[in-house]
């Protein structure tokens, strides 16, 4: 029968992986125990790699094999380090903000920047200090949406101080470009006015930043992932299958870019009735949560067509805010609740402001040029009932 000494001695013929020296000569073997026939190793190894670890279970496994008959080996190791957005670049460029959520679509018109502006607003409600920064380069529609429409940006040295509507800090694009003017972007301006709506606002210290992208995966996003560690991304799509191919082309650049998924809003999924209050089927319903289980996320919540969302949105008035007991602004506070749930959960212990930031001195956004495009459709229809 094996004793303790046998099988130290044999584990002195396992190599650490990469390293001359065996285990038991880097003192990786902390105990070893043997009751007849089987035996237990407890590891402690300074590698956090799966890798090493497998090596390790298959080296040790063979050169015990002779001596006992059931090996259990413990291995402990350094927690892996978490891979973040801006793992590569390692740049933060606004330290001071706690959580950025990018909100993106894999498609246009699904209601991204309601969306947005619905869940930022009932984040404030909530007790958190929330900013909106309309990254929408294409169709800059925050500002409307948040009551904003045509007022001039204060700008305070070579930087720009936020608007505030409804508790909420809110910069645009669509502010700071004239009205109208079209231009086309290309990578390196999207990459360059990115970064200057981070570094050259005025944020104040902020729980979370919403931010509202550009529809699909492009530059903007990229650029985004590399400039801030983005603690989560939400996907907003509408229920009909052609939309669901789309989202999921944004879900996979999301674990492309490291970015945890904080979950998935199923938007205009059924229709709520003004007159008489029915919910009823129009693009099909509950159709996110196969997609939610495939990227091992969950569904925010389902927003239904409801008059009173695209109203809000065309006045600048949000639902959630100025209409708290209708469906619509119920399941955008649940949303809101899950979602800083979330946020809690995967927000690292380590505060946003320990990574060093970069901060070169910038150019003010306030100068840019630019187009604002004004895309708001109306979702009219009835239920029938009338
Ligand atoms: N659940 C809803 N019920 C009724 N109207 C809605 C709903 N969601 C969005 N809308 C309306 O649909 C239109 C498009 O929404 P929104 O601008 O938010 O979409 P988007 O995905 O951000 O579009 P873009 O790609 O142009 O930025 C707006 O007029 C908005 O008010």
């Amino acid at each position: 029968m094996a004793t303790v000494a046998d099988i130290k001695s044999a584990l002195e013929n396992v190599k650490y992986p990469g390293f001359a020296k065996s285990i038991i000569e880097f003192g990786f073997v902390k105990d070893v125990q043997v009751d007849g026939s089987a035996c237990s190793i407890l590891l402690d190894i300074t590698s956090s790699a799966k890798e090493v670890e497998e090596q390790l279970r298959k080296e040790i496994s063979a050169v015990l094999s002779d001596l006992v008959e059931n090996v259990t080996i413990n291995i402990k190791k350094p927690q892996e380090p978490k891979q973040h957005s801006n793992s590569v670049s390692g740049k933060n460029i606004a330290p001071h903000i706690k959580n950025f959520v990018m909100v993106s679509s894999g498609k246009g018109g699904v209601g991204k920047s309601t969306t947005t502006v619905n869940l930022a607003v009932a984040a404030a409600m909530q007790g958190k200090k929330v900013g909106i920064l309309d990254a929408d380069i294409y169709g800059p529609n925050i500002p409307r949406m948040m009551g904003l429409q045509g007022k001039e940006v204060e700008v305070i040295g070579n930087k720009a101080k936020p608007f505030n509507a409804y508790g909420v800090d809110v910069m645009s694009m669509g502010s700071l470009m004239q009205e109208g003017q079209a231009l086309i972007w290309r990578g390196a301006m999207i990459m360059k006015a990115i970064e200057q709506l981070l570094r050259d606002i005025l944020w104040e210290e902020l729980d979370i930043l919403f931010i509202d992208m550009p529809p699909g995966t492009g530059d903007a996003q990229l650029t985004l992932a590399q400039s801030v560690p983005v603690t989560c991304g939400v996907n907003v799509t509408t229920p009909q299958h052609v939309a669901l191919d789309d989202s999921r082309r944004s879900l996979d650049m999301f674990s492309k870019l490291h970015i945890p998924i904080g979950g998935i809003i199923e938007n205009m999924s059924g229709f709520i009735c003004p007159k008489c209050g029915e919910e009823s089927d129009i693009f099909g319903m509950g159709t996110c949560e196969a997609l939610a289980e495939q990227y091992n996320t969950q569904v925010l919540g389902n927003l239904p067509i409801e008059p009173a969302i695209r109203e809000g949105g065309d006045a600048g008035k949000p639902v959630v805010y100025f209409q708290p007991e209708s469906e619509s602004a119920k399941r955008y506070m649940k949303a809101t609740q899950k979602l800083i749930e979330y946020i809690n959960e995967v927000s690292d212990k380590v505060e946003n402001a320990s990574i060093q930031p970069t901060t070169p001195p910038g150019v003010s956004a306030c100068s840019t040029a630019g187009a604002a495009k004004s895309s708001n459709h109306s979702h009219g229809g009835g239920c029938g009932c009338h």
